[in-house]
């Protein structure tokens, strides 16, 4: 068996005005849909980035894999890597590092190899990475402050959520729907004085929920620090709270609380300086950069081996991501903190079924071999026909945020 096509569908998917400390997110997030079949008519489903330096590489490199036996990925990282010869960064969101062209072109198409590979064997994905440990896998709340609705539209269902107070019932209206059993702040937004506010609330009005903020590195060391020490005894972990190693190593030298990241180690030639300089605890997993499910895994392995913990980051996504998180979430032993999702942000899919849905704030990995999960091929046509109208080709909240504020900069960081 051998992979005969590859097909690979750009598509934009409705968004909120969600903010973080470099912009707000613009009317349409966009994702690549990616459809490889093989030479009996197998289909294996993948979703990656949707920004044109991955469509790209994404582009470039697929026509190299036709041919490919779908168990070998070694040799389709080596195809990727001879498709891609000048490598490159993309994703940019550090001063630190991008993530691996190649990491994600070889991401992106391993998780339809291994929904090819389930399918052919009849078994779920979960069973290629292990087995199972956990029936089903809990997912956090995401909360962001948010502006009540998009340029020139009416407010959406969320309203704006601009306070600590409105933050908490955005909190409990996330808690009542999915019924999430931790929390996540995206910070960075506010002062200082007014995030460390949102987060004694959110412990107030949910006394035995795991909380942690995370502002993208938008904090200064000395504001790092302050918000670390107000808040011990309140997080479970500050993810990001500054740019850079050795930032990262100065604030974890000066507060209890554990730091995670995904933007300091987002590759495993990374892991060795921050373990050395002791500037993380944990470290937050992303099939989509690190190389695929399988090498999620293997991070799952060396961050035990090294006495890190280990969590798992998003970006706004669709249901084919979900359930391969989902998957590998399933079958890593020490993923011990809720996994991180935008998913009911957009709250549509392109999945057949419609979205999937979290009970008591956790999924089970879609029942039936490979990743469990089909194409709705008149929602994925009508998510691509948006791609192509939608007027966002590329990810920019700083940009879009001027719309809102003509006199908004970028800074980073920004408290
Ligand atoms: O944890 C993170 O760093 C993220 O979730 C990255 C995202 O891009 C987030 O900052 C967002 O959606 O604004």
């Amino acid at each position: 068996m051998r992979i005969a096509e590859i097909r690979l569908t750009p598509v934009a998917i409705p968004d909120k005005p969600l903010l973080n400390c470099k912009g707000v997110h613009q009317p349409y997030a966009l994702r690549t849909i990616i459809e490889v079949v093989c030479d009996d008519g197998t289909l294996g489903l993948g979703e990656s980035y949707g920004s044109s330096k991955a469509l790209a590489g994404l582009r470039k490199a697929a026509p190299a894999l036709v041919g490919l036996d779908p168990f070998h990925l070694h040799e389709l990282h080596a195809r990727v890597l001879a498709a891609l010869p000048e490598g490159g960064g993309i994703n940019a969101k550090s001063a630190v590092a991008d993530h691996r062209l190649t990491d994600v072109v070889t991401s992106a198409f391993e998780v339809p190899l291994m929904d090819i590979q389930g399918k052919l064997l009849g078994r779920p994905l979960y069973d290629l990475l292990g087995g199972k440990v956990r029936d089903r896998v809990p997912f956090a709340a995401y909360l962001f402050y948010k502006f009540a609705g998009h340029i020139g539209e009416a407010p959406d269902e969320w309203g704006e959520v601009m306070t600590p107070q409105a933050m908490v019932e955005e909190a409990r209206r996330f808690v009542g729907l999915y019924g999430f059993g931790s929390l996540k702040l995206k910070g960075g937004v506010l002062e200082p004085a007014l995030e460390i506010e949102t987060m004694r609330r959110l412990r107030e009005a949910f006394p035995s929920h795991p909380l942690r903020i995370d502002p993208n590195g938008g904090w200064t060391v000395e504001t790092a620090i302050h918000i670390a020490r107000s808040l011990e005894g309140v997080l479970e972990y500050l993810e990001d709270p500054v740019i850079g190693m050795d930032a990262m190593a100065e604030v974890a030298a000066a507060t209890s609380l554990p730091l995670a990241t995904n933007m300091i180690v987002l590759q495993f030639d990374q892991i060795a300086e921050a373990v050395r300089k002791g500037a993380v605890r944990i470290v937050l997993s992303d099939h989509h950069y690190w190389g695929g499910l399988r090498a999620s895994t293997h991070l799952a392995k060396v961050c035990e081996t090294l006495g890190l913990g280990v969590s798992m980051h998003s970006n706004s996504h669709l249901g084919i991501t979900l359930a391969a998180m989902t998957h590998v979430a399933a079958a890593t032993p020490n993923l011990s903190y809720a996994c991180d999702t935008h998913y009911p942000w957009t709250g549509v899919d392109i999945i057949e079924g419609g979205p999937l849905a979290f009970d008591r704030g956790t999924l089970a990995p879609p029942p039936g071999p490979g990743l469990g999960v089909g194409l709705d091929r008149a929602r994925l046509a009508e998510f691509a026909a948006l791609y192509d109208t939608c007027g966002v080709s590329e990810r920019d909240d700083t940009a879009y945020m001027k719309q809102f504020d003509p006199g908004y900069e970028r800074r980073v960081p920004r408290w």
